[in-house]
C-alpha cells in the first residue's frame, strides 16, 4: 500500500526545465492532490545551471541534475555548421536519455525545456515506452518553436489574429507537432502589451500542465502500466 493509501504505486514524474520553473512549481504543488493524485516528482533536470527551477526542486528535496551542452561543444568543436556540432548534440542527447531513464520515470514532462530533442534522446526513451509531453504556448498546428508568444502578439498588432492558445502535447521529432493532449484558446484582445499577453498565458499554463500530466498518467493506469 503506497504511503498515500493508494493500492497503485505513485506515478513517477521527471521534469525537464530551462528557466524559472513556475510550471514545475505548479506540478510540485499539485502532486498528491485531486488535481494530480498519487504522483511524485522524482527528478528535475535543467540544461541551464542558473535555472531557478533547480532551486525550487532543491528546496523541496527533489533530486536535480544540471546537464549542460558546453562540455559537448568543446569536445566536438562547432567551427562551422558541420557534423561535429551534430555529434555534440547527439552525444548530449544520448547522455540526457541515460540520465532520465536510469530512474525509470512513468512520464517525462518538458516544462519550459528550451532545447530541441533529437532522435538520440527520443529513440532510447521510446524504447522504454515512457511518454514525453511538452507545454507549448500555442495551439496545435499554429505557431511552433521558441518565441511563439511574441510572434502571436506581433501578428495581433498587425491585425492578423485575435487569439492564440496553449497546449500540452506529446513530444515527437517534429517540434511542437506531436498529438495534443489538452489545449486552450487564449484571446489576445484586451491585452495592451506583450507583457500582458505573457501574463495571461502564464496564468493559464499552470493549470493546463497539471491537467495534461494527469490525463496521461490516468490513461496509462487504465492500460495497466503502473499497477501497485
Ligand atoms: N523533438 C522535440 N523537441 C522538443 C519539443 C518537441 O515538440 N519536439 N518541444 C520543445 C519545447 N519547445 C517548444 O515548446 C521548443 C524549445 C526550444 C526550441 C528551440 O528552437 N531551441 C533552440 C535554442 C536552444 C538554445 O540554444 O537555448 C535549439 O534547440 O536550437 C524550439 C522549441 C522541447 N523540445
Ligand atoms: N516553446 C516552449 C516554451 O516557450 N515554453 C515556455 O517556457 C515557459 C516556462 O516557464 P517556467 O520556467 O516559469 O515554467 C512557459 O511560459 C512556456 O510557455
Amino acid at each position: 500500500m503506497a504511503s498515500n493509501g493508494s493500492s497503485t504505486k505513485p506515478a513517477k514524474i521527471t521534469v525537464l526545465i530551462s528557466g524559472s520553473g513556475t510550471n514545475l512549481q505548479a506540478l510540485m504543488d499539485a502532486c498528491n492532490t485531486p488535481a494530480l493524485p498519487n504522483a511524485t516528482i522524482i527528478h528535475v533536470i535543467s540544461d541551464r545551471k542558473d535555472a531557478y527551477g533547480l532551486k525550487r526542486a532543491e528546496a523541496a528535496g527533489i533530486p536535480t541534475t544540471y546537464h549542460g551542452i558546453l562540455p559537448y561543444k568543446k569536445k566536438y568543436p562547432d567551427d562551422s555548421p558541420n557534423p561535429h556540432y551534430q555529434e555534440a548534440r547527439r552525444v548530449y542527447d544520448a547522455d540526457l536519455a541515460e540520465i532520465v531513464c536510469r530512474n525509470k520515470p512513468d512520464i517525462i514532462v518538458c516544462a519550459g525545456f528550451m532545447r530541441i530533442l533529437s532522435t538520440a534522446f527520443l529513440a532510447p526513451v521510446k524504447a522504454t515506452n515512457t511518454p514525453i509531453i511538452n507545454l507549448h504556448p500555442s495551439l496545435h498546428g499554429d505557431l511552433v518553436g521558441a518565441g511563439c508568444i511574441k510572434r502571436a502578439w506581433e501578428e495581433f498588432e498587425a491585425g492578423k489574429r485575435k487569439e492564440t492558445g496553449i497546449m500540452i502535447h506529446y513530444v515527437i521529432a517534429e517540434v511542437d507537432m506531436g498529438e495534443p493532449i489538452v489545449q486552450e484558446k487564449i484571446a489576445i484582445e484586451g491585452c495592451g502589451s506583450l507583457a500582458e499577453l505573457e501574463e495571461r498565458i502564464h496564468g493559464r499554463e499552470h493549470g493546463l500542465i497539471v491537467e495534461g500530466t494527469r490525463i496521461v498518467i490516468e490513461g496509462r493506469r487504465g492500460e495497466g502500466e503502473n499497477e501497485g
